[in-house]
């Protein structure tokens, strides 16, 4: 750790953004050409490309609560070098950048309930060896708050988190950083264990999965030019939804699934960039052709590290469960069944602007009967629509393959 941080170039946390400034400005339109430009979320390989000359490609930016061992970067960047090195017992190092050849393992270093318009929630933040950012598993699993699950349905779970990470681990630290079961309150709190993996109902459907890529313009902004907002509303919202058992006799319980959040902004090509790929787009490049032109590939994304969180909590290896996984994106399916994820199912995500559209079903708020906001900037939003997205979502099916029926041509797209 100490070497890493005296001669390692270490990758940022998008977070950071604002508080280092990137070491290699965008050199766009240099000589009136453009050239590739390059966030602190893009590609490493493109940052050394990119930036032979400088000294990193960025400094760290993970929030890391002292007492699991870590050193907070903002206070670590005003003290001498040889302070940083702190001990990092039971860790996988996430400051450290491995080789790519290394192994990908990741570590859930925290987990806490989170209370949603679609229900309560279990928040996991991962560290791993691979890329220095801050992954999150949202797990919806409400049968673990109650005690009369009849069926035997596993428990989704972090392995990493409910192992015991040193001897003399206390109960109470392990109860916070989120190894507990049922729900902590202050009269209940009970440390958990790791989980025994081989029982499960072979009549319980595989969970529903979504590993969703971060798009602070569509999620945060409300942005319009895409539906990110929406998709990562519905998969919350599908994930939650009581599950259909086909046992005897049929029975239904709690919801079961994942979204996997993914810290790859603009497909991985980074905020910056995804900025720059927009004023191309309103250029008139599509958003292949817009990537393509700042020197990106249409699709920058790898997926070793979500296909390890899904595996730390239970899903997805040959010998356990299968996933059922929300995505148009055939290339999405076939990198994670690449990487030797067990996917049983793909299920469609269909905008809901084309659901209301073509009146083969209804925005989620009417089937609710729940009062939903307008747009698809939070979580409990409605439908996004509109002429930027019409052409976002036509280039993802004309040029992308991703497999949606392209509504009809009476419609407005
Ligand atoms: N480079 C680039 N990225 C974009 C653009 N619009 C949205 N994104 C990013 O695209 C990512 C979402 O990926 P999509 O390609 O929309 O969908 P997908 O995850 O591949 O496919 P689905 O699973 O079917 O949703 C997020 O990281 C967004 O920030 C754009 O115009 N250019």
């Amino acid at each position: 750790m100490a070497a890493a941080f005296s001669s390692e170039p270490q990758t940022h946390h998008h977070t950071g953004h604002t508080i280092y400034p990137s070491p290699c400005p965008p050199k766009c339109f240099h000589d009136g050409e453009i050239f590739p430009c390059t966030s602190r979320q893009a590609p490493r390989s493109l940052h050394l490309r990119n930036c032979a000359s400088a000294q990193g490609d960025s400094q760290n930016g993970h929030q890391i609560p002292k007492s699991l061992g870590y050193v907070d970067p903002i206070l670590a960047s005003s003290l001498p070098r040889p302070l940083l090195v702190t001990p990092v017992q039971h860790s996988i190092s996430p400051l450290v950048t491995q080789p790519r050849s290394h192994t990908v393992e990741v570590k859930c270093m925290g987990r806490t309930r989170i209370p949603t318009f679609h229900g309560a929630v279990f928040l996991h933040i991962y560290h791993n060896n691979r890329d220095n950012k801050e992954h999150l598993a949202i797990v919806a699993d409400p049968a673990q708050f109650s005690n009369d699950n009849q069926l035997s349905a596993l428990p989704i779970r972090s392995h990493s988190l409910d192992a015991r990470w040193r001897e003399n681990e206390s109960e109470s630290e392990r109860i916070t950083r989120g190894a507990y079961i049922g729900r902590l309150t202050p009269e209940s709190q009970l440390a958990s264990q790791p989980i025994d993996r081989s029982i499960s109902s072979p009549d319980i459907p595989a969970p529903l999965v979504r590993i969703h890529s971060e798009c602070f313009t569509g999620e945060t902004l409300g942005s319009m030019r895409c539906d990110c907002g929406e998709q990562l509303d519905e998969a919350m919202r599908l994930i939650s939804q009581p599950v259909h058992v086909n046992s005897s006799p049929p029975a239904i319980i709690p919801g079961r699934g994942v979204v996997v959040y993914m810290r790859q902004e603009g497909r991985g090509i980074g905020l910056l960039s995804k900025v720059l790929a927009y004023n191309l787009q309103d250029l008139g490049h599509d958003t292949v052709s817009a990537n393509l032109k700042l020197g990106y590939k249409a699709d920058e994304r790898e997926y070793e590290v979500a296909v390890a969180i899904l595996r730390d909590l239970g899903l997805g290896s040959e010998q356990g469960e299968g996933i059922r996984l929300l995505t148009n994106n055939p290339d999405k399916v076939s990198a994670l069944e690449k990487e030797g994820l067990k996917v049983v199912e793909r299920v469609p995500m269909v905008p809901r602007h084309w659901k209301c559209q073509s009146g083969s079903g209804s925005p989620p708020s009417d089937e609710e009967g729940n009062r939903r906001l307008p747009g698809a900037m939070m979580v409990g939003g409605d439908a996004v629509s509109g002429e930027d997205l019409n052409r976002y979502l036509r280039t993802k099916v004309l040029r992308m393959g991703h497999l949606l029926p392209l509504p009809s041509p009476t419609l407005d797209i």
